[in-house]
Order: C-alpha cells, then structure tokens, then sequence
C-alpha cells in the first residue's frame, strides 16, 4: 500500500492569509468597519470559514450574519489564489515524496469550493489523490473523522500515513486518527499548538526526511527526538 502524506492547506501547503486578509478587509469595507492586521488575520484562521467570519466580525463588535458569511465566501472562492503561493520549500518536498511513491492528500477545514478553486489557481489541482474540505464531510478537524475519511478516499491506511499540519487541530485529528503528526512550525499556530505531535518541523525541508523516518519507526517506539528532531 501506498503511504500517504495527508497535508493541512492554510499555514501549511500555503500562504493563503494575504488573500483571506483581502477579503476581510472587503467585507469589513462593505459594513463601514476598519480593516485588520496580519496577526488579527492569522490567529482567526484554523476553524472554517464559519469561524473565521465570526471571528472577524466580533472583533469589530458586530453579531454573526448568515449574509456576511455567504459574501465573504463567494468573494473568497473567485479572488482565493492572487496574493496566495505555496510556502518556500513545498513544491520540492512534494515532488521528492511523489518520486518516493508517496500519495498526497489534503485535509483542510477551508471549504472544498475554495480549495478547489487555489489548488486548480496553483497548478496542483491533479496532485493530490484526495482532498477533504472544511465541508465535505458531515464533520471536520478536529475531529479525525475528518483524517479518517481523506485518508480513505486517497486510499491510505493510518498505519502508513503521516499528518502534517500547523494548528492544534491538526494535531488532535491526526492523533485522533492514529496517524503521527508533524506540527508545521512555520504556519499560522502557536508554538503551545504543538502540544501532543510526533514532531516540530520548523522549515518544509525538514519533511523530506522527518516523513520517511516516521514511517519507518515503529509506532510505539522512541520519539521523535531519536531523529535528530525537537520533540513537541
Ligand atoms: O479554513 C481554515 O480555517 C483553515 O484551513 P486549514 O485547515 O487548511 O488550516
Ligand atoms: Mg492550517
């Protein structure tokens, strides 16, 4: 069987917070409120698109609106890859771990409409054998059935897969699912976000080496500090 490297979007495949801020930005535009910083943006990311709005708008002391989160995601969906790249490093861990017969998937509580639209914007629409979105299935991180089911759609197993990701969600749900989890130091989290992970990468790079070694160690052995690698 294939191993799997189920891979979080936001913070971890990609830079995705310079066009989520833009379109916040709009939507406050649109209300007569003031826009947002980076850090406001990026400590909202994490928990769907649901959250998020909500989120923003609490932030400027106004009530949730259905209307708002419709807006928002709409504009988001059209305009979500002009400002959004892959992280320095991502295309070749990538490439190395498809050379190394690896499957990739993706598991990202953004909206599937969303992640379909960046993915395809990207050029790497037909690289990943699954891609579970924030809405695809009746649950979603933390929850690992949102793992689970990717996992099973890219036809993978949780004995030979490995998480990847840069918020405690993705830690939870990988965990949840029995996968290891490599928390995404570069990403959007916080450094306490890391708690219960296999391993901390601080740069993709490490992943060419961190993903082959976990797979290889037996799943109840050493942890991650035998690799060379801080343990969260
Ligand atoms: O949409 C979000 O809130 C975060 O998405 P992610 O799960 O890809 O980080
Ligand atoms: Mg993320």
């Amino acid at each position: 069987m294939h191993p799997v490297a189920v891979f979080d979007l936001d913070g971890t495949l990609v830079d995705s917070a310079p066009d989520i801020h833009a379109a916040l930005d709009r939507l406050a535009a649109g209300l007569g409120l003031p826009g947002y910083s980076r850090p406001e943006v990026v400590g909202m990311i994490g928990d769907g698109v649901r959250r998020l709005v909500e989120r923003a708008l609490a932030a400027r002391g106004r009530p949730f609106e259905e209307a708002a989160l419709d807006a928002f995601a709409a504009d988001y969906t059209a305009r979500a890859a002009e400002r959004t790249a892959l992280f320095p490093g991502i295309a070749a861990v990538l490439a190395g771990l498809e050379a190394a017969g690896w499957r990739l998937a993706v598991c990202t509580n953004k909206p599937a409409a969303a992640t379909a639209a960046l993915l395809g914007a990207l050029g790497l629409a037909g690289r990943f054998a699954a891609v579970g979105g924030g809405d695809s299935f009746p649950t979603r991180k933390p929850d690992p059935a949102h793992v689970q089911a990717t996992l099973a759609l890219a036809g993978g197993s949780p004995d030979r897969a490995i998480m990847i990701g840069d918020h405690r969600n993705d830690v939870i749900a990988g965990a949840g699912a029995g996968l290891p989890c490599i928390f995404a130091a570069w990403g959007y989290g916080t450094p306490a976000m890391a708690e219960g992970a296999t391993a901390v990468a601080a740069r993709p790079e490490e992943l060419a080496e961190l993903l082959p070694a976990l797979l290889a160690r037996p799943r109840t052995g050493l942890g991650g500090a035998a690799l060379g690698h801080r343990l969260a």
